[in-house]
């Protein structure tokens, strides 16, 4: 096997890697990204596209059963879920497709197989790239630049006669072409509700498994109860302080015996219980590249990991694990590489939303952080019947949220569950961008009826 050489080795092509290596290839660098498994990562081959997408038809079906709200009358609704999954694939097809042709138009080489730091070192200052194909070839990369963007894969909790059901987890259920009966979730994040609802919506009967009291830690009190009450409402069964002590069964057949003694029946289970970064294949030690007690890689705040020539981009280097901060990520190691920048992971507003319906939008700190920060902050809240827009939509559940800091007037952050959630966040992320203080927004003249209108509503009830 001869050394192949090469100025940069991108590990996982994920959000970060396929723009890198554009990049780095467009800049005269010759660069090989090596994917394991499907070249766009898991946003666009097992994410948020097929996941968005699928959710985009289960909102037609809720919309298709609440015709009658809007005065219009329809036959009976049905989901064609082989229609429903044949219009996902086709989107993450393209999407994926395109990936690939902007690597190859950038000029640079996909190397299909599992990447990571070879047994036989390379000599001083470079690095050895072992990548083994799915059909057992074996190639050598050496070079002086490695970036990883590896990503996480679901969680498998321990759980008695678990090795021997045929659960599902975010990838599998999206190649579902039924409707589930029964469908038991086990785990309450962000990957279990936005399936949880989506599947309830498609026609099955959902019951979540929640060991704790509250949905979302991360979030504010009033918020997550905003939430799982509308979730309550949509007709989900949620159990709290519920914990799962042994499954068996097969599909159609689930039986779930919960630590309390009780019993649960379903005929699918999906394990959402959370995500671990993909790090086995790598050999990190290899290198000295390290690692935190839950696997992530550590990083500086420039992504660095410690090691020269070594950065670490995306969920693989831990939390928060979204698009759009992996994909941020690129852009601080692009523009500090190749355009002599001085950007940081710690000048970065967290925003993100979570995609039930209504959205829950999130921008900043939140109430529960502003106080532990010890700040000083004045809460505006009121209730998504506030926009007149909802209302005349018939989607007025949920609230608005923000937290101004007293000394300065500016927008520490806001919160929204309500419809289009995430759309409205940007608003005021746009202001917290451009340092605008709250008074701006309040008097701020907005189209009617818009679903931003609402803000001058959220910030006139601070100083009403
Ligand atoms: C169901 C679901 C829905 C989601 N929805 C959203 C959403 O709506 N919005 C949002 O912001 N985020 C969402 N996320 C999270 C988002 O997908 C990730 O944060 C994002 O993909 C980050 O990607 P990344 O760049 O870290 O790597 P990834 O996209 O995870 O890509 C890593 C790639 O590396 C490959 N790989 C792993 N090990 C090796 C190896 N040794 N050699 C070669 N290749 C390797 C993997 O096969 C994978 O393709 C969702 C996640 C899931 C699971
Ligand atoms: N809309 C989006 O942007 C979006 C969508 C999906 C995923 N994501 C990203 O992916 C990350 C991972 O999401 P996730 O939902 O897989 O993980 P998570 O960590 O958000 O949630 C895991 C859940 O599983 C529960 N849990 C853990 N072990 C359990 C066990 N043994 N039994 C029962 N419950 C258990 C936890 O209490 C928690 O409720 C998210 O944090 C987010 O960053 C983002």
């Amino acid at each position: 096997m001869s050394d192949e050489r090469f100025d940069a080795v991108i590990l996982g092509s994920g959000q970060a890697g396929v723009p890198l290596a554009k990049d780095l290839a467009k800049a005269g660098q010759s660069v090989a990204i090596v994917e394991s498994w499907h070249i766009g990562g898991t946003c666009v081959n097992v994410g948020c596209t097929p996941s968005k997408t699928l959710a985009a038809s289960a909102r037609v079906a809720y919309l298709a059963h609440r015709s009658s709200d809007f005065g219009i009358s329809g036959g009976e609704i049905h989901t064609d879920m082989p229609a429903v999954i044949a219009r996902k694939r086709q989107i993450v097809e393209h999407s994926n497709a395109s990936n690939i042709k902007g690597l190859e138009k950038a000029g640079a080489t996909i190397i299909m197989g599992e990447g990571g730091f070879a047994e036989q070192p390379a000599s001083a200052g470079e690095y050895a790239i072992a990548v083994k194909a799915a059909d057992g070839t074996e190639r050598r990369l050496i070079t002086k630049q490695v970036f990883l963007n590896t990503g996480e894969r679901p969680v498998v909790p321990e759980l008695k006669g678990l090795d021997n059901v045929p659960f599902l987890d975010s990838t599998s259920i999206m190649e579902l072409e039924e409707v589930p009966d029964h469908l038991i979730v086990l785990g309450a994040g962000i990957v279990a509700l936005e399936f949880a609802q989506m599947f309830h919506r498609f026609g099955a009967a959902v019951t979540v498994i929640e060991r704790g009291t509250r949905l979302l830690p991360h979030e504010d009190e009033d918020i997550c109860s905003c939430a799982r009450d509308i979730l309550l409402e949509d007709g989900l069964e949620i159990l709290f302080e519920t914990e799962a002590a042994e499954v068996s069964g097969t599909t159609g057949s689930i039986r779930l015996k919960l630590k309390d003694g009780k019993e649960l029946h379903g005929t699918h289970l999906l394990v959402a219980t959370g995500r671990r970064p993909n790090v086995e294949s790598l050999h990190l030690d290899r290198v000295g590249v390290k690692q935190n007690e839950h696997g992530y890689i550590e990083v500086n705040d420039l992504l660095e990991t410690g090691v020269p020539g070594i950065w670490a981009l995306g969920d693989v280097k831990g939390p928060p694990a979204f698009t759009h901060v992996s994909y941020d990520d690129y852009r601080i190691v692009a523009a500090n590489l190749l355009h002599n920048g001085s950007r940081r992971v710690s000048d970065r507003t967290l925003v993100y939303t979570i995609y039930t319906d209504p959205e829950i939008g999130r921008v900043g700190m939140n109430e529960m952080e502003a106080r532990k920060a010890g700040k000083k902050i004045r809460v505006a809240s009121v209730p998504m019947s506030y926009m007149a827009r909802a209302l005349e939509m018939a989607e007025s559940r949920g609230m608005l949220k923000a937290i101004i800091d007293t000394e300065t007037d500016l927008i520490l952050g806001a919160s929204i569950v309500g419809v289009e959630g995430g759309e409205v966040i940007a608003q005021i992320q746009l202001a917290m961008l451009g340092g605008l203080k709250y008074t701006v927004l309040r008097d701020a003249v907005f189209s009617h009826p818009t679903k931003s209108e609402v803000l001058n509503t959220l910030f006139m009830s601070l100083d009403s």
